[in-house]
């Protein structure tokens, strides 16, 4: 068992966002989250991760209310990485990463090699071990972002919920992250607007509307043509891509003489 959302609303300003969302993640498994903006993704991982209060319904980890969870106790558990996740302009990229190590840390216990060893781990696998020493203000975004998903890393994380991690990234990182994440073998959950990235990384896919869960599966059962128009409003084909998946073609028009 792991996490769970049952029914669970959330909303602000007299509407709902999330509205009577039930899903759950297998253990060790990728659950990816699509839908389009505005439809509740990132509202529904701030539940799943305690950042927001759910309004009805609960999350649990574990079969345990989150909301009964102790702040160290989750913390040690889950780590989540924001879209535009910040960071205090003065630090260092090793310092961003090590930030992900506070919850294993007694208070006032000193750095200790397994610390450091974590830190160094997980800036080698987000290949930034040469940026260690760099100020993070100086980064591009995709190397942010790749700070970001290193910290999470360094929190050494049994499940693991990601924003939109392939955004800034460019096509090779965007891969490479992705596919780290299925070989870490925990319980991720992660919001993507690239479905055929969902289709190539994710164990299984819920799909948002409007706040509401309007499908959850596996990717060939999910990502249909039908299910792409209702949702997105966008025409596709469906084929068998190189790598043995699905592949999405979108369908576009062209005006005569503009080029295809
Ligand atoms: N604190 C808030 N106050 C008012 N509205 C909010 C608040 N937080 C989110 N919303 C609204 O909730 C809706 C869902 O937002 P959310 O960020 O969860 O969508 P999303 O699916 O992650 O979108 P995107 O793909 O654009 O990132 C949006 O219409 C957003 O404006």
């Amino acid at each position: 068992m792991t996490l769970a959302t049952h029914d669970v609303r959330w909303g602000a300003g007299g509407k709902l966002f999330v509205d009577g969302v039930s899903l759950n993640v297998e253990p060790n498994r990728v659950l990816g989250l699509i839908g389009p903006n505005g439809s509740g993704k990132s509202s529904l991982l701030r539940l799943l991760c305690r950042l927001r209060k759910v309004a009805s319904g609960v999350v649990t980890l574990d079969g345990q209310d989150i909301a009964a969870v102790g702040r160290r106790d989750l913390a040690r558990r889950l780590a989540f990485v924001e879209q535009q996740a910040t960071t205090e302009i003065q630090l260092t990229v090793c310092d961003v990463v090590r930030l992900g190590r506070t919850p294993h840390r007694a208070a006032f216990a000193s750095w200790s090699t397994e610390d450091e060893r974590a830190v160094d781990a997980a800036l080698a696998r987000v290949g930034l071990t040469e940026r260690h020493d760099q100020p993070w203000h100086t980064l591009s975004g995709g190397e942010r972002q790749r700070v970001h998903i290193a910290r999470a890393l360094a929190q050494a994380p049994r499940e693991l919920i990601l924003d939109e991690p392939t955004n800034h990234l460019d096509i090779q990182h965007q891969l490479s992250i992705l596919g780290l994440v299925r070989r870490l073998g925990v319980t991720c959950i992660v919001a993507l607007h690239d479905l055929n990235l969902a289709s190539l990384f994710c164990d299984r896919i819920g799909v948002l509307s409007a706040g509401r869960l309007v499908a959850a599966g596996l990717p060939e059962e999910v990502l249909t043509p039908a299910l792409i128009r209702e949702v997105f409003g966008v025409e596709v084909t469906i084929r068998l891509g190189a790598n043995g998946h699905r592949h999405i073609d979108y369908l576009v028009d062209h005006e005569p003489g503009e080029r295809p």
